[in-house]
């Protein structure tokens, strides 16, 4: 039984506090609500064992939560860590979990990368249209294997009748890698080899490190996705790499960067551009640069993508505040159902 002098929630949070970490919780409410509310904790609470503040905040947040967002949000989760653990703990390839450069990259690009250089990188790139880079990239054993992977994703989702998360608004086919085991990996391969090419060919963003990703594929075919229409992708730096298989179209065609404000605006003759993929061969592009992809005419395509993001100080500035005022309007809503007048 918990003994406490006061178990009234603070008027405001204790932001000296620096909350627990919940995210291995299995309940059924997120492990953010959870870290929010521990800053609203009564003062003498802090200090006990963390199975008794999640106790008390259980109890806190099953009194104030309607029933139906709890099932919702439990049985999202609890089918979200399902998908990832076990597919995580039986892929086809483990292997592909863990970076193994020579394996993974061909000899070319691990050379420019360990040099590190702007020559090293300015030799191995071609520009088919100002602001895109392409190079060689992938081994086509590698390429298999991903390939070979995401169609193990496709049948065992099939099979276990999961729905699953498809990569993006606009992408019907394909799967995010991250969930299913790769993100680590991807991390890596963003570290390591892409954030020091992305400082040398965009130096414009080079004080943004990009330090988060979204990694997914696309997929195209007859019975698939067949083209896709012209955006900008949510990324400071887009990695684009065809894997395969064997397919006629599905060029690239850019139309310049722009900002939030510009984005429908026309193109002019110097921004219009191509690129036909191959197999192995990535391109590197400002996620601002306007594109979109032809119509894959024939085969199958199969591409890796990484939308690379960074935070600058002022997105920071502008999340926590976003974090703060969800704190607060959490509060505002527990006070108020509590009958305690928050005027
Ligand atoms: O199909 C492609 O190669 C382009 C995909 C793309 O632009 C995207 O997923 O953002
Ligand atoms: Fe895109």
């Amino acid at each position: 039984m918990l003994q406490v002098t006061s178990s009234r929630l603070r008027l405001s949070p204790n932001s000296e506090h620096k909350p627990e970490a919940y995210d291995d919780l299995k309940l059924e409410f997120s492990p953010l609500l959870f870290s929010s509310l521990e800053r609203y904790l009564p003062p003498a609470m802090l200090n006990l064992s963390r199975d008794a503040k999640i106790q008390f905040m259980r109890d806190i947040l099953v009194r104030y939560f309607p029933e139906a967002e709890r099932t919702r949000v439990s049985c999202f989760r609890s089918r979200l860590s399902h998908l990832l653990y076990t597919y995580m703990l039986q892929p086809l390839y483990k292997e592909l979990q863990t970076l193994d450069e020579t394996k993974f990259f061909v000899p070319s690009f691990l050379q420019a990368v360990n040099a590190g250089t702007e020559e090293s990188f300015r030799n191995i790139i071609i520009e088919p249209t100002p602001g895109v880079y392409s190079f060689e990239m992938l081994q086509p054993n590698f390429c298999e294997m991903l390939i070979s992977e995401v169609e193990n994703i496709e049948t065992w989702v099939h099979d276990k009748k999961f729905k699953i998360m498809r990569p993006n608004t606009m992408n019907k086919y394909g799967a995010v890698l991250d969930d299913f085991g790769l993100e680590p990996m991807l991390n890596k391969l963003m570290d390591i080899y892409l954030r020091p090419m992305a400082k040398v060919f965009f130096p414009e963003i080079n004080k943004l490190a990009l330090d988060s990703h979204h990694g997914f594929i696309v997929e195209y075919g007859a019975d698939k996705d067949v083209e896709l229409g012209f955006h900008v992708d949510d990324s400071e730096v887009t990695l684009n790499v065809c894997l395969g298989k064997e397919f006629f179209g599905g060029e690239l065609y850019f139309r310049g960067v722009r900002c939030d404000k510009h984005v429908n605006t026309g193109t002019h003759q110097e921004e219009v551009g191509y690129y036909s993929h191959i197999p192995g061969r990535a391109v590197l592009h400002r996620g601002r640069h306007r594109h979109g992809a032809r119509a894959t005419t024939s085969g199958e395509r199969l591409n890796l993508i990484m939308w690379c993001r960074s935070w600058c100080g002022e997105c920071l500035r502008r999340k926590k505040e976003r974090q703060h005022r969800a704190v607060a309007a959490t509060k505002m809503e527990l006070l108020k159902r509590d009958g305690i007048s928050t005027s």
